[in-house]
């Protein structure tokens, strides 16, 4: 099932919205909360090699103590498997591949938008992005299960369109694939409608959660991260994290990784309390 009124999604100016930081109350509306989190740039700051974008001791521990009070789920754009690894709780759930292979506890695991069979298309996808890019300085094709992420953060400004072109190339020879831009990232995905928002909607009802005396909150930065905030307006809550220039469908915000930290440490005293 997706949002019922996809077609009216409210979008609001990414730079005026309220802190979610003091309002836990107002949000909760007496509900017992179902979190979801993104991980690079919500749970851990965005840095130059996506392999240093580890979690700190701290974060963990606040995911660990929110996980004791309440269903928690990390939903990234990463290999599921890397996440997990990163994150290293086995008490949360997690969506890798932007939503396409599940796990969770209970040797939970299962790939509902479908998309083994993009699997060969990425393969060759791979190899020729490889091929293309041999000497652009910086460059970084990062393969997942289910994604192809092609990184220019680190490549010089004039060879930036470079590798863009080359992965439009390689896309267009293989139309099981679409293109997914982020962080100075073009990804190449299955050519499926499924996404992160999908994803979350497929837990919260293979969990139970539908329920109404449950809210879920979706706290992310990235571009994937609007299908989630769409998906749940009306019947959760999005919180987009730092400034965006951007209209969103998110209804609150907050500053860095930081304040994350600080709402789910309040969040989870609040739930206990109550
Ligand atoms: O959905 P997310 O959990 O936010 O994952 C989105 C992508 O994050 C990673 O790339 C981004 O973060 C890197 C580390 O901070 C940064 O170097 C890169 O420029 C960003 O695009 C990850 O490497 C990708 O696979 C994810 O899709």
């Amino acid at each position: 099932m997706t949002n019922p009124s996809a077609t009216n999604i409210q979008k609001y100016n990414g730079k005026t919205l309220p802190s979610a930081l003091h309002k836990i109350s107002e949000l909760l509306h007496g509900k017992t909360p179902a979190v979801f989190l993104d991980y690079d740039g919500c749970l851990s700051p965005i840095v130059k090699d996506p392999e240093m974008a580890v979690l700190t001791p701290e974060m963990r521990e606040t995911l660990q103590k929110l996980a004791e009070v309440c269903p928690v789920a990390v939903v990234s754009g990463r290999d599921r498997a890397n996440v997990e690894g990163l994150v290293k709780l086995d008490n949360l759930y997690f969506a890798g591949s932007h939503g396409f292979d599940i796990s969770g506890p209970g040797n939970m695991h299962t790939e509902p938008g479908g998309a083994k069979a993009a699997i060969p298309a990425l393969d060759n996808a791979q190899v020729e992005l490889n091929k293309l890019l041999t000497g652009v300085k910086g460059v970084l094709v990062e393969r997942k299960r289910y994604a192809i992420a092609v990184h220019y953060r680190n490549v010089p400004d004039e060879q930036v369109q470079r590798v863009l072109d080359a992965a439009h190339e390689v896309l267009t020879r293989h139309k099981e694939l679409k293109p997914g831009p982020g962080k100075k990232v073009l990804e190449l995905k299955p050519n499926l409608d499924w996404h992160k928002g999908k994803a979350v909607r497929w837990l919260l009802a293979e969990l139970d959660l539908n329920q109404p005396n449950i809210i879920p909150l979706y706290i992310g930065d990235d571009l994937t991260d609007e299908d989630a905030f769409a998906e749940l307006q009306g019947s959760g809550i999005g919180i987009l994290v730092g400034e965006h220039d951007e209209d969103t469908a998110a209804e609150y915000r907050l500053e860095d990784v930081e304040e994350v930290q600080a709402f789910l440490e309040a969040l989870t005293l609040f739930v206990k309390k109550e």
